[in-house]
């Protein structure tokens, strides 16, 4: 299996950054991973709505670019479906399964992901009702990845 993140923005922070590439590696044990970043647009304070929509819009179409067609697209969203952990590791097992062997997470940056690219997604996933920074919601997205594969070949983690 191939599983992407796309996400916008840059991680700025040293130890969310030694995380994310310590999980990266853990990962790349199970299936093959790769980051994709894409650039986030400038969002002064006290933007109007339809400048909001703008900017979504706008990182929207490069998240977009960067899925192929025969991907399956699952998007962090706060209005989504929560999952347990092993839950998780089912849904990634089961996509496996079906043939899947392209899988995109796609995190958005400040603002939250586009319509249009939350349209695209086959799966809509929530973490919780809190709301995590982009930088942080990408390094718990790896861990749970993890656990989710640790928990998939029966492989003893943390509880
Ligand atoms: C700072 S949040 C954006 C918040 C924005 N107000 C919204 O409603 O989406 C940045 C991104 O992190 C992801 N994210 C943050 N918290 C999340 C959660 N609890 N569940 C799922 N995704 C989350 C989403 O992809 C979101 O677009």
């Amino acid at each position: 299996m191939n599983i992407s993140i796309i996400a916008v923005g840059k991680i700025k922070e040293k130890y969310i950054k030694d995380g994310i590439d310590e999980f990266k590696k853990r990962i790349s044990r199970y299936c093959r991973i790769e980051i994709i970043e894409v650039p986030d647009e400038k969002a002064p304070e006290n933007i109007s709505i339809k400048e909001e929509e703008q900017i979504k819009e706008k990182e929207g179409q490069l998240i977009l670019r960067n899925i192929k067609d025969n991907t399956y697209v699952v998007a962090l969203d706060l209005k989504g479906k929560e999952l347990t952990s092993e839950e998780l590791s089912d849904f990634i097992k089961n996509l496996g399964l079906k043939g899947n062997s392209n899988v995109a997470f796609v995190i958005g940056g400040s603002l939250g992901l586009s319509k249009e690219v939350l349209n695209r997604a086959d799966f809509r996933l929530c973490f919780s009702k809190m709301t995590f920074p982009h930088q942080l919601m990408r390094l718990i997205l790896l861990e749970q990845v993890y656990r989710g594969f640790r928990i998939m070949m029966g492989e003893p983690y943390h509880k």
